[in-house]
């Protein structure tokens, strides 16, 4: 089955900060990541680790999802993260710098034959050389049939640029292979796909650029860093009125009774195929997830 949810924005917020914490609440985001990595000194992991589970625990997120992010499987900091997982039960963990099938395995371990654990899924960022050459085994290891919780990939560029060392402009160009060969290996295997943060949150049209490209090239969602980010992630990765106005046309079109034999129609001066209906369908379903989650009841502050 499709995962359609709505990952158009997923901020990101510093385990330590309980200030940020607490805000990502009241923010519209789809997505909020409770990271344990990189915005977080080694001084103060535990302090956050204990941080992050108690909020999590609290629960009042409304419609958002909630995602703990934690340190890479190589580090000493991974089998607390883990443990701290399986307390809180976010709805996903994101595994930090993951480089092989064996990572996803070493997270799955600590979730399986667990029923409290069931609904927890297992998310990869996709950062270092390693793991962008083998992306396409990692993602298709999901279904092989010993099987694990991977659903989704995020891009970690700003590690991807420090580890390759490339100095990408605002055209993003000598990272855009490698987005796309995430995408790929995304798409065979059914996952989502999000793309990596932007550094300069004060520069909007920039901000706003980059989801445009990002969304062009097949991206699911954009992964923020400041909540000023998060509505034009919001308006740039949702289906706009056009294609919402286009997909229930392309819908219409193949429902007249004149139609219902024929895999092939002209509409507003275009060639549309039956497979357009189900882009159409995923195009709506979208919108009406992201209609319902506004009607939701925001949880009373506790
Ligand atoms: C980037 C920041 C350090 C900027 O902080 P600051 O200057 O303090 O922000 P503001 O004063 O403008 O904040 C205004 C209000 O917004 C709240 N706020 C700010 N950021 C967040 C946030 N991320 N989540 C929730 N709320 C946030 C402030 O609390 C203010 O609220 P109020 O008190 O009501 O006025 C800061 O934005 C920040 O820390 N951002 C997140 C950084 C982070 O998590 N980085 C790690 C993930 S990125 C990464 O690792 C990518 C990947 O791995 C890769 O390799 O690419
Ligand atoms: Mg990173």
């Amino acid at each position: 089955m499709q995962d359609t949810r709505p990952r158009r924005s997923a901020l990101y917020m510093p385990g330590s900060n309980s200030r940020a914490l607490e805000k990502g609440k009241t923010l519209p985001v789809d997505t909020l990541i409770f990271d344990l990595e990189d915005s977080v000194a080694d001084e103060v992991k535990e302090k956050a680790r204990d941080q992050v589970v108690e909020t999590i625990r609290k629960r009042g997120f409304g419609h958002r999802e909630v995602v703990m992010r934690v340190n890479a499987a190589r580090t000493a900091f991974f089998e607390e993260d883990m443990t701290a997982a399986v307390a809180a039960r976010p709805d996903a963990v994101l595994l930090s710098k993951v480089e092989s099938t064996a990572e996803i395995y070493a997270a799955e371990r600590h979730l399986r034959g667990r029923p409290e654990t069931q609904g927890i899924s297992l998310w990869a960022m996709v950062e270092t050389a390693r793991g962008l050459i083998d992306i396409d085994e990692i993602a298709a290891s999901v279904k092989k049939p010993e099987g694990h919780r991977l659903r989704g990939l995020v891009l970690g560029t700003n590690d991807i640029i420090r580890e390759t060392r490339v100095k990408p402009g605002p055209d993003r160009l000598p990272v855009l292979a490698w987005v796309s060969r995430a995408v790929l290996a995304a798409r065979a295997s059914g996952l989502f796909i999000l793309d990596g943060v932007y550094n300069e949150f004060t520069d909007l049209e920039g901000f706003e650029a980059e989801c445009a490209q990002g969304r062009a090239f097949g991206i699911d969602g954009k992964t923020v860093i400041h909540p000023c980010q998060v509505e034009i992630a919001n308006r740039l990765y949702g289906p706009s009125p056009e294609e919402i106005a286009d997909a229930k046309a392309v819908i219409a079109a193949f429902e007249k009774p004149e139609n219902h034999d024929k895999g092939v129609l002209a509409l507003n001066g275009r060639m549309i195929e039956r497979m357009h209906i189900e882009m159409a369908k995923r195009t709506l379903d979208i919108a009406g997830q992201i209609r319902a989650q506004s009607m939701t009841p925001e949880p009373a502050p506790i």
